[in-house]
């Protein structure tokens, strides 16, 4: 599969410059512009790549809003391959799959007391309509059938597994709380309880809960 390959210097919470090469690849099947992030850590101890399939959110990752955690999942994930070496896929999935537009039709749903997965059924969508096939193909395309994987979604641990992936460990994200009116504490919980995350729950709840 042919792939393009370009440096970049990205600029991530404290740190800047961190060199990486941004990988289009031509071949895709979803029609999405997909794109990978190399990191290179020469003295790396990790043999084994860690590895993110980041699905777009242009509300979390671009505007850091406070209903969900994805920007600080992806800052967190660019900072640990800085440290590690690794590869990021940003997939171009936002919404889980249903566009940024349903997505917004979908928080004012959430604003009036649905969870994200009954506001994506209310809207006709299944709760995740991602299909990380062509994450596959990236990964394939790159060389990596061995992996550490960053996530805590038992669904892409099951896709890369499903494909032939080895996945040889799972790595965590941490769990980001914010407080405040748009606060994205049912967000988590609703990943926890109904989506199968990993994470653990005890941080997700207000201090007084715990
Ligand atoms: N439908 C819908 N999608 C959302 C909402 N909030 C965030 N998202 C989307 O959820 C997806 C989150 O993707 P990721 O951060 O890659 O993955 P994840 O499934 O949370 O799993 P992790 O790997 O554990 O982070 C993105 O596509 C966001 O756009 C929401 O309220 N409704
Ligand atoms: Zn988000």
């Amino acid at each position: 599969m042919a792939q393009v390959r370009a440096r970049v210097e990205l600029n991530v919470g404290q740190r800047s410059h961190i060199p990486a090469e941004i990988v289009s690849f031509e071949g895709l099947q979803d029609g999405q512009e997909h794109v990978a992030l190399v990191f290179n850590r020469a003295d790396s101890e990790q043999s084994v790549p860690l590895i993110r399939m980041h699905s777009e959110c242009l509300t979390g990752d671009v505007f850091h809003s406070s209903r969900c955690d994805c920007g600080e999942q992806l800052n967190e994930s660019i900072e640990a391959m800085h440290l590690q070496g690794g590869v990021l896929l940003y997939l171009r999935q936002e919404g889980r799959g249903i566009g940024l537009y349903n997505k917004i039709d979908a928080y004012v749903l959430q604003s009036q007391g649905m969870n994200t997965y009954e506001a994506n059924n209310h809207l006709g969508f299944d709760d995740d309509l991602r299909d990380f096939s062509d994450a596959v193909l990236m990964l394939q395309a790159l060389g990596l059938d061995h992996v550490r994987l960053m996530t805590n979604n038992p669904r892409k641990l099951n896709a890369l597994r499903d494909a032939g992936i080895q996945v040889e460990e799972v790595v965590g994200t941490h769990a980001h709380v914010k407080v405040g009116v748009a606060g994205n504490r049912n967000y988590l919980e609703t990943k926890v309880k109904h989506g199968s995350h990993m994470l653990d729950i005890k941080k997700i709840k207000k201090p007084d809960e715990i």
